[in-house]
């Protein structure tokens, strides 16, 4: 089956012609950059093991086809994300920026689960990929895991379970703790948070938690204490549970030196991210007595298969199992599976962690602008012609009172284009300031002649220039300004720019220019200074076919006219693969 690319392909190829005459050069592309056309079929790769209910949609789902391949590491991962559009994982797979080396394929990666610790945003930022996870869908299974490691510990469950598969029927040596009338630390209140320290409370615990963003309010409705710090709970607490993911905060918060702040016999869970306790102050915790308990679902390194917790006696330790339960997991790879169709075949960004959201509804009512934004763009960095240090973009109109961060990505992207290879309008804002691109961004909801319109200034080099665009009617895109001249140019195919003085004859003189030499002039725009003729104006032709080097050359034989430039935009009705 033949599959294309799924991201905006590389740059057109460009040359500079001979400067006619001693005349400011012009600049002429030897072929149209190709623009994507429609994919035909969107190829998932499954990464891990995921619910057959989510296989299950990828193979009803219209024009997508999809491959299981787990395990994958090395060059033989980094091979295979670039043979497919999407793809969709677990914790099972590492996405380095290794992995995506090299990749011009690859639009979004989704993780079924919550911690996206696995994959290098940024690197996938890079590269323009969307990371998407599921952050709902396991929640109530990890603090059932929670609880359950909570119970066993308290009830000695699994060395009871291993003494009678021995042959022993040991009553002595299990004597355990009620959980009713203890103290459970709760560190993070999120969704899985929150679900813990409501199973406490429903088990009669009282619940002290610490989350820098719980205020008083919240706390108060969910029945909790607020503490300022960690080590505030620790000589309080009989038991300890961290929900958070593993952050330079959050890395070894039980360590050494909390051993000597704990009350003595604390029994600590993490069902949250390895790391978060230091492993060898666990042990070393245990061995004094400090800790009275120590239940773990993940580790500092996983797979983990070899830790002397494993062996030691008041230890419950479990393979990473929080998320694993029939219900999460059909959830998890539901939801993802949606997500990533959704994302590949409407644009949807919902649940992203590397770029802000877009809703149907958001995508659909920018839908014109970011097609205007995006044709600036590639216009503006033609016309300028030069290295680009600085973007000052104004959004007039309705469309300043938008989310206008995508259109905004929109223009980089097509500022980017023809000299970044794979930019989109995931990675174009990052590109940009990574080349050191310095973008203000001005709103103002005053309308001008148009409803909405969007204008650019960018300079570098010593040089200036600014172009402006607006929708007309239904999406009709149209170029509105061109350094300071106003006009009404289409703003699609072969723009023909020519700069001259506003003397009689010179448009009669362009347009036998073009009909001797064959070129079809589709419309034309003028714009000129003051409204007296004998200034400076600004010629915008549409042309149908290509401008060969003898019609600029005799052009710029003209003495009125000074700068020619043939700028190529995408053909009219065409649009990025990102916005298809
Ligand atoms: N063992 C397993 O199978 C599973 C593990 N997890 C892990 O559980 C963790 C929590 O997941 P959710 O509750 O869904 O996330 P969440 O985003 O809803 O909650 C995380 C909470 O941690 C808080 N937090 C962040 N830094 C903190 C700090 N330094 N001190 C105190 N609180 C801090 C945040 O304010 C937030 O309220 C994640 O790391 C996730 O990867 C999630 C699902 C399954
Ligand atoms: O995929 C899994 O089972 C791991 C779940 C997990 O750790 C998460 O969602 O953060």
């Amino acid at each position: 089956m033949e599959t294309m690319s799924g991201v905006f392909p590389g740059t057109g190829a460009f040359r500079e012609p001979a400067s006619p005459g001693g005349a400011a050069p012009s600049l002429l592309y030897s072929q149209p950059p190709k623009l994507p056309h429609a994919i035909a079929m969107h190829r998932i790769l499954v990464l891990d093991d995921i619910a057959q209910e989510g296989l299950d949609l990828l193979a009803a789902a219209p024009g997508v086809e999809y491959e299981v391949r787990t395990k994958l590491k090395g060059e033989e991962l980094r091979q295979a994300l670039n043979e497919f559009d999407g793809a969709i994982l677990r914790s099972g797979v590492k996405i380095t920026p290794e992995s995506l080396e090299g990749n011009t394929r690859m639009r979004a990666l989704v993780r079924a689960g919550v911690g996206t610790d696995n994959i290098d945003k940024a690197a996938a930022t890079r590269r323009g990929i969307v990371v998407m996870n599921t952050p709902a869908g396991n929640t109530v299974s990890t603090a059932e895991h929670t609880f359950a490691m909570m119970l066993a510990l308290s009830r000695n469950i699994a060395p009871a379970h291993q003494s009678l598969a021995e042959g022993r029927w040991d009553r002595k040596a299990y004597m355990g703790n009620q959980l009713a009338g203890k103290t459970l630390g709760v560190v993070g209140m999120g969704r899985i948070g929150r679900e813990v320290a409501a199973r406490a409370q429903a088990f009669d615990m009282n619940v002290v938690a610490f989350d820098p963003f719980l205020t008083d309010d919240q706390a108060e409705s969910l029945k909790v204490k607020r503490v300022e710090t960690v080590d505030e709970m620790l000589p309080k607490i009989d038991y300890l549970t961290v929900h958070t993911p593993l952050t330079p905060e959050t890395k070894g918060l039980i360590g050494m030196a909390q051993l000597d702040k704990v009350k003595p016999g604390l029994r600590v869970v993490n069902v949250a991210r390895g790391g978060i306790y230091d492993e060898a102050a666990l042990v070393t915790g245990l061995e004094s007595g400090k800790l009275g308990g120590v239940a773990l679902d993940v580790y500092e390194n996983e797979p983990c298969t070899d830790s002397p917790l494993f062996q030691m006696p008041g230890t419950c330790c479990t393979p990473h199992l929080g998320a694993s339960t029939e219900e999460a997991q059909t959830q998890v790879a539901v939801e993802g599976i949606h997500l990533l169709i959704n994302y590949l075949q409407t644009g949807e960004i919902r649940h992203s962690v590397n770029v802000a959201s877009l809703d149907p509804k958001t995508l659909s009512e920018l839908r014109s602008y970011l097609n205007i934004a995006h044709r600036l763009g590639l216009l503006i960095h033609q016309w300028h012609g030069g290295g680009i240090d600085q973007i000052r973009l104004r959004y007039r109109g309705d469309v300043a009172g938008k989310d206008t961060r995508v259109l905004t990505n929109a223009f980089c992207a097509g500022l980017l284009e023809r000299v970044v290879e794979d930019v989109n309008v995931i990675n174009s804002e990052m590109l940009s300031k990574e080349r050191g691109i310095e973008l203000s961004i001005e709103h103002n909801s005053d309308q001008s002649a148009f409803t909405s319109s969007i204008i650019a200034e960018v300079s570098g080099g010593g040089k200036s220039v600014s172009a402006g665009a607006a929708v007309l009617g239904h999406g009709m895109p149209r170029l509105i300004l061109l350094d300071g001249y106003r006009l009404e140019s289409f703003l699609d195919g072969r723009l023909f720019v020519f700069a001259h003085k506003d003397v009689p004859g010179i448009i009669g003189s362009v347009g036998t220019v073009f009909g001797k030499n064959g070129v079809n002039i589709a419309q034309m725009a003028v714009g000129r200074e003051g409204d007296a003729p004998g200034g400076q104006a600004i010629g915008v032709l549409s042309v149908d076919g290509d401008v060969p080097n003898a019609v600029v050359n005799e052009l710029m034989e003209i003495d009125a006219i000074q700068q020619t430039k043939l700028i190529e935009l995408p053909a009219a009705g065409e649009l990025p693969t990102w916005m298809s």
